[in-house]
């Protein structure tokens, strides 16, 4: 029999919760300097970067705690409803993510990275999507999607 090496979770490779929650500080900090984000942020809740880190250290294999406290994918979801994004503030969402992440240090190994923007990219797009309903939402989203590594980091 031969033992494979198991890769760590990419919220591991991240460097964890503390890691999750210096990119969603530092970064709705830059939010809430941007013009085109401002106006959708500037009354969000106090907590709502260490949520946001929750829901990212859950997505990339960390604990479930947004589950727990929050209420899983369907609550997540139903927090973009009604809110008509635009295209162009999903894209500065991201980008400003995006350059957050660099200047935090977050790794910046390709394997990592293209998981990273790979969920980044798909939850915007979801985001953006969801926001233009004036509806409900009826059907079952849960559990919280899971993200693993795209391309093997490691040999076996
Ligand atoms: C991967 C993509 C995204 C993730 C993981 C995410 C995550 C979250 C989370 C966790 C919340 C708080 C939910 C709660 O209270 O439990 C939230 C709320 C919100 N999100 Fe997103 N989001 C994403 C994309 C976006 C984008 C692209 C925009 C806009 C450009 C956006 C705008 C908002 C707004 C305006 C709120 C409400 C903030 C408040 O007033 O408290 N989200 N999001």
């Amino acid at each position: 029999m031969t033992l494979e090496k198991t890769p760590p979770t990419l919220y591991e490779w991240a460097g964890g919760d503390e890691a999750f929650k210096r990119l969603t500080s530092t970064f709705y900090g830059k939010v809430l300097e941007d013009p085109l984000l401002e106006p959708l942020f500037g009354t969000m809740a106090q907590e709502h970067p260490e949520r946001v880190a929750w829901c990212l250290s859950e997505v990339f294999g960390g604990p479930k705690t947004y589950t727990e406290q929050r209420g899983g994918h369907r609550h997540l979801i139903q927090q973009h409803l009604h809110r008509h994004l635009s295209e162009q503030q999903r894209a500065r969402w991201v980008s400003l993510l995006l350059e957050t992440a660099d200047e935090i240090g977050l790794p910046s190994d390709p394997e990592f990275r293209a998981a990273f923007v790979s969920y980044i990219e798909w939850g915007s797009r979801i985001a953006l999507s969801v926001s233009q309903s004036d509806g409900e939402i009826t059907e079952d989203l849960d559990p919280m999607p899971q993200w693993n590594w795209i391309v093997k980091p490691f040999q076996d």
